[in-house]
């Protein structure tokens, strides 16, 4: 049986049992269940504090987790990304009130509060800055007005938080933060169950991001068309019963799938479709 880590609370865990659930696993009812298994997919599913995932896999006992990158690498555990999941998207940025720091560099002497202590330390190292990190579990914008430290790095997101606390970003993005999925550094990537994880992931994150598109188009203008819809390997062409047409389906990324039908519609394409993915194994 795979024994996966799922995000017990926070940002992360609502939109990966969601994503667990379009892949096809059973899910837990209610937010107190703290495991559950699938039998039909031969699965155990233990829901943990996200900071906790990577400590988890890293020890071996769990096979892979799903976590942020930034705690994963905040952890400092033995763990790898093996799976980018696109949601939960943050950047990491140091803030403070404006005319305190332009840089890094400014940061000498300064405090720095933060909740990620080890992404913190090692970007001050990496830049042979020496400044002090004051750890705090959350709400770390207050941690300036109250005179804690002059300095933040938080996760930053539509930067809303910042803005209310009167703060502002600096310096270049300490790291860019998505969903991951990770398993134990060097475990054996090509174990089946996994690999059948993997691929269900990956099929739930095609099916959010691409759409299949149909349409007619006179053989002369196929080359023209099949340039604008080259699909994921190639697109499939059949005969239409009128003589000088042909049909084309390819998948096309859903965020062009409206500037793509235009310019199908300019060469003289006609009866262009757009229909949503359930489900895909690539
Ligand atoms: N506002 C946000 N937008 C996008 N991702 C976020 C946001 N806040 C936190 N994250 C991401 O969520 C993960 C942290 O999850 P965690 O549950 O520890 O904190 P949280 O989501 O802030 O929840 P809480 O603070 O309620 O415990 C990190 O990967 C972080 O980048
Ligand atoms: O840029 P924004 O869209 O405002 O999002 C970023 C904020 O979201 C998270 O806070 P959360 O609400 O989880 O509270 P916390 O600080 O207690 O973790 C994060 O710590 C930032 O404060
Ligand atoms: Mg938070």
């Amino acid at each position: 049986m795979l024994r996966i880590a799922v995000p017990n609370k926070g940002s992360l865990s609502g939109p990966a049992a969601e994503m667990l659930h379009e892949a096809g696993y059973q899910q837990r009812r209610e937010s107190k269940e703290l495991r559950i298994v699938d039998p039909e997919n031969e699965v155990e599913f233990f829901y943990l504090r996200p900071r906790d995932i990577a400590i988890y896999v890293s020890s071996g006992r769990l096979d892979i987790g799903i976590t942020g990158r930034d705690l994963l690498i905040d952890s400092g555990a033995n763990a790898e990304e093996i799976l980018p999941l696109g949601f939960a998207r943050s950047t990491f940025r140091f803030a403070t009130k404006p005319g305190t720091a332009n840089g890094v560099g400014d940061l000498a002497g300064m405090t720095v509060a933060t909740s990620y202590e080890g992404i913190v330390a090692k970007h001050l190292a990496d830049k042979g800055v020496d400044a002090s990190v004051v750890h705090l579990d959350g709400a770390v914008e207050t941690a300036i007005e109250l005179g804690v430290a002059e300095v933040i790095a938080d996760v930053v997101e539509t930067g809303t938080s910042l803005r209310n606390a009167g703060l502002e970003v600096f310096g270049e993005p300490i790291m860019k933060s998505e969903a991951i999925v990770i398993r134990r550094t060097g475990a054996d990537g090509d174990e089946p169950k996994v690999q059948q994880f993997l691929r269900r992931l990956q099929g739930v994150l095609v099916a959010r991001t691409y759409v299949m598109m149909d349409y007619d188009c006179r053989v002369e203008q196929l080359e023209k068309a099949v340039a604008l819809t080259p699909g994921l390997e190639s697109p499939t062409v059949s005969p239409l019963h009128n003589e000088g047409w042909v049909a084309v389906r390819a998948m096309v990324p859903a965020k062009e799938a409206q500037r793509i039908m235009d310019d199908l519609y300019d060469i003289g394409a006609r009866a262009i479709l757009t229909t949503a993915i359930h489900a895909c194994r690539l």
